[in-house]
């Protein structure tokens, strides 16, 4: 594995409305995304641009709110009533190779390759096999193969 650019954060919120107020007005984010939703995903999303160096883009903040009571963050916010920190995205050029060397690794891929909130194919790696990080992968957009 060769470690690939930090795409976002993922941060688990009851409600991205309220998320947003605090990223603007307290953290005075200035570039804050229309939220959409992601329904096959379970979730709605909402990015947030970091600034990067030299005015480059930095990193991204997802705020994921549960899209309806099937979500797969439903049981996070349970134990985490106020949300925070769900998962961590890093980019690879092959999502198939990728997922491949996760697996000779032994490490739990959770479901198959499916599109994400930024159009590309991503997979999530059990938070248990990944040091208690729910680690999301993704294919780096601009790849073309898909
Ligand atoms: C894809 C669209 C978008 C994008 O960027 O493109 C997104 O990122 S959407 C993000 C939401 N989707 C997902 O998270 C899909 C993958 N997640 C899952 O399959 C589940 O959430 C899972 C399996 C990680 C956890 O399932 P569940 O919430 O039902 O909890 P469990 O009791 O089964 O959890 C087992 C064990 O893991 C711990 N856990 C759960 N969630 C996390 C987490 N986010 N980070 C770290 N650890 C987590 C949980 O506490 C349990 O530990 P235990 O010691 O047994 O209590
Ligand atoms: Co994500």
């Amino acid at each position: 594995m060769k470690l690939g650019r930090l795409n976002h954060i993922g941060v688990a919120t009851p409600s991205i409305n309220d998320s947003i107020i605090f990223y603007r007005d307290v953290m005075g984010a200035t570039k804050i995304h229309e939220p959409f939703d992601l329904p096959a995903q379970g979730v709605k999303v909402c990015f947030v641009d970091t600034p990067g160096e030299n005015g480059s883009n930095g990193t991204q903040i997802e705020l994921i709110e549960p899209y309806d009571e099937h979500s797969p963050i439903n049981g996070f916010l349970a134990k985490n009533p106020l949300g925070g920190q769900h998962h961590i995205c890093f980019e690879v050029p092959d999502i198939h190779i990728a997922k491949a060397e996760f697996e000779v690794l032994g490490k739990r891929i959770l479901g198959e390759p499916r599109i994400g909130a930024h159009g590309t194919p991503i997979f999530f790696v059990h938070p248990k096999d990944m040091g208690g990080m729910l680690t999301e992968i993704m294919e780096s957009p601009g790849e073309g193969k898909h």
